[in-house]
Formats: structure tokens, C-alpha cells, sequence
């Protein structure tokens, strides 16, 4: 009966990266303050030893940093090892553990580029294993929970974070200090507990199976960079990331993407010149901008983010730029991802 039940159980692996929930404090008390990126991941999983009654789970160590240390290469890695991963026919789940400041940056890039309905779970924690009501061992029991289950098949890349199942494109991280953190402005699709998934709805957006970005044809990211608006704003900032060699600027704006008069004029020569320019908005609890609304978009031939924040705005602008120079086609882009 034991050989039957290991038979029916999902092939998990576990692909780690740092973050706090590989982290370690001092004393128990210390739930903000500690390093990032401590533990491995034999440690990790060795400390929920309640995964195996979800999986047969193994785990791989593919980088050791906290997140606000990714670079785009590191994306990359990460990305074409999911790929292959997906590939194997001796895997049906992969969870990823990642510090939670750009976790959300990770999950959506994998959203746009994995081509498979095998589950992907992204998953970090607000407090080191070392701290009292550590939130990191249920987060990984229920992304391993979730990154087994049939259910979660071609959902796209889902994000579990305080027993809620996220889609990987819409969450974000809205609280700093609380394990209540991640938020989506459309709401989260699931719940998980006590190692099941019940379900709510499914993401609009096209996303890994029937995205047209692959990462396997994906070699280098084009550099695309974040200039945020404010008042008495200055246009120093654009011209200087322009200037040293962003393909693309996402203004991070303020309300419904709007442009400060100062700024405008420098974007309208940037824009001659052939970068890219795409106006999100930097409110929190989730932006929403209109081609048009606020600046003339169609005069001048910028594009909008929609509801993506600035930092997913800048990770689709990147995928989309491996693709095309075209506004045009940018924009559209823009609306189905
Ligand atoms: N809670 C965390 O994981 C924060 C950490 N700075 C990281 O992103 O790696």
C-alpha cells in the first residue's frame, strides 16, 4: 500500500533562490532583522517534513541571494531551468523559494515565458525560519500542496503567500512588515488549507501555454528602467537611464500615469530618439491607465501599462522587446498580457 500511495504522489522540486525564507535571525525575536539567503535548500525542506506527505519532493539550489539582488541574468537561469524541468516527464510541479521584494518581478516573467500547464509556484516568507510564528514552513507546504495538485494545471504561474493562491501576473507586494503582504488588486483565485486548494476563479490574460514568448528563444534582456514621478519632478533621471542605454522607460506616475509639464518634453524627444516610453502609475493598491487619458498617447506614440505596476511593466516591456520594436505592437502587448 506504501509503493501505491508513493506512486500516486506528484514529483515536486523545489528550486531555491534565498530570500527570508531561507533566512536566519539572531534570537527568535528577531523577526526583521536577520540575513537573507542563509539556509540551503536540503535545510529548508528538511525543516517541513510534513512535504513528503504532499510529494515526493527534491530540491535544487540554483542561486543564494536576497531578491533585491536579481539581475536579469539571474532571471534568465532561473527561467531556462524551469524550462527543462517542465520538460522532464519525471516532473509534475516546480515550487521556486525567493525573497519576497521582487518576487513578484519573477512569477510574472515566468508567466510570460514558460511554456508548459505543469504548475509553477513562487513562494517566500516575511520572516526568517529562526522567528517566532515563522510564516516561510506553511508557505512552502502549501506551495508544494498547490505545485502537486492536477488542479493547478494550467492556471499559469501562481504565487501562495499567507494561504492565499495569487496569480503570478497580478500580485504584488503591498505590505512590508506584515505576513498579510501580497495583494492582487483583482483579488486572489484560491485559498489553500490544510494542504488542499479550493478555487475560485482562473486569470484572463494570456499567459505560459499560450503566451508567445519562449524562453527558450530568449538569450539577453534588452535594459528597460523605472523613473518615478512626484511633484516638483525633474526630467534628470529619464534623460540620464536613456542616456545610458535603456531601450525602453517606464514612468512609474503618478495617478493615472500622468506627466509632469517638466517632464513631458524631454519623454517627447526621448521617444524621437527611439526609446520607448510607458506610463504606469505607482499608487498602491493598483494602477489603472488609459491610452490617452492625462497625455495624448496616440500623438505621441507612447505606450500605457494598464494595471501593471512599474516593475511588471518593466519585466513585460523587456520579454516584449525581445519580439518587437513596435509601438504598436508593444501596446498590444501590453493589453493581453
Ligand atoms: N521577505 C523577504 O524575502 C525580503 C528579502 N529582502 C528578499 O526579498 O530577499
Amino acid at each position: 500500500q506504501e509503493a501505491q500511495t508513493q506512486q500516486k504522489r506528484a514529483n515536486v522540486v523545489i528550486l531555491a533562490t534565498g530570500g527570508t525564507i531561507a533566512g536566519a535571525g539572531a534570537s527568535a525575536a528577531n523577526s526583521a532583522t536577520y540575513q537573507a539567503a542563509k539556509l540551503g535548500v536540503d535545510k529548508l525542506i528538511a525543516g517541513v517534513p510534513e512535504l513528503a506527505d504532499l510529494a515526493n519532493v527534491r530540491g535544487e539550489q540554483v542561486m543564494q541571494i536576497a531578491s533585491e539582488s536579481i539581475g536579469n541574468e539571474d532571471l534568465l537561469k532561473l527561467a531556462k531551468r524551469v524550462a527543462e524541468l517542465a520538460d522532464s516527464a519525471d516532473v509534475d510541479g516546480i515550487v521556486i523559494t525567493h525573497g519576497t521584494d521582487t518576487l513578484e518581478e519573477t512569477a510574472y516573467f515566468l508567466n510570460l515565458v514558460e511554456k508548459t500547464e505543469k504548475p509553477i509556484v513562487v513562494v517566500g516568507s516575511m520572516r526568517p525560519g529562526t522567528a517566532m510564528s515563522a510564516d516561510g514552513m506553511l508557505n512552502l507546504y502549501n506551495a508544494v500542496a498547490v505545485a502537486g495538485d492536477k488542479q493547478s494545471w494550467g492556471k499559469g504561474v501562481l504565487v501562495t503567500m499567507n494561504d492565499e493562491i495569487q496569480s503570478g501576473r497580478d500580485v504584488s507586494k503591498a505590505v512590508n512588515i506584515k505576513t498579510e503582504a501580497f495583494k492582487s488588486a483583482w483579488g486572489p483565485m484560491g485559498m489553500v488549507v490544510e494542504g488542499k486548494s479550493y478555487w475560485f476563479r482562473l486569470p484572463a490574460k494570456r499567459h505560459t501555454i499560450n503566451s508567445e514568448f519562449d524562453i527558450k528563444q530568449i538569450t539577453s534582456l534588452p535594459a528597460v528602467d523605472i523613473a518615478y514621478g512626484y511633484g516638483n519632478v525633474t526630467d534628470t533621471a529619464y534623460k540620464a537611464l536613456a542616456q545610458n542605454g535603456a531601450k525602453a522607460l517606464i514612468h512609474a506616475g503618478t495617478g493615472n500615469g500622468s506627466v509632469s509639464s517638466r517632464v513631458v518634453p524631454a519623454l517627447q524627444e526621448l521617444r524621437h530618439n527611439g526609446v520607448q516610453i510607458i506610463r504606469s502609475s505607482h499608487v498602491n493598491q493598483g494602477g489603472f491607465v488609459l491610452r490617452n487619458a492625462e497625455q495624448p498617447d496616440d500623438k505621441n506614440d507612447w505606450v500605457v501599462a494598464h494595471d501593471l505596476n512599474p516593475q511588471k511593466a518593466r519585466i513585460l516591456a523587456m520579454v516584449a522587446l525581445t519580439k518587437t520594436q513596435d509601438s504598436k505592437e508593444l501596446q498590444r502587448i501590453f493589453w493581453e498580457y
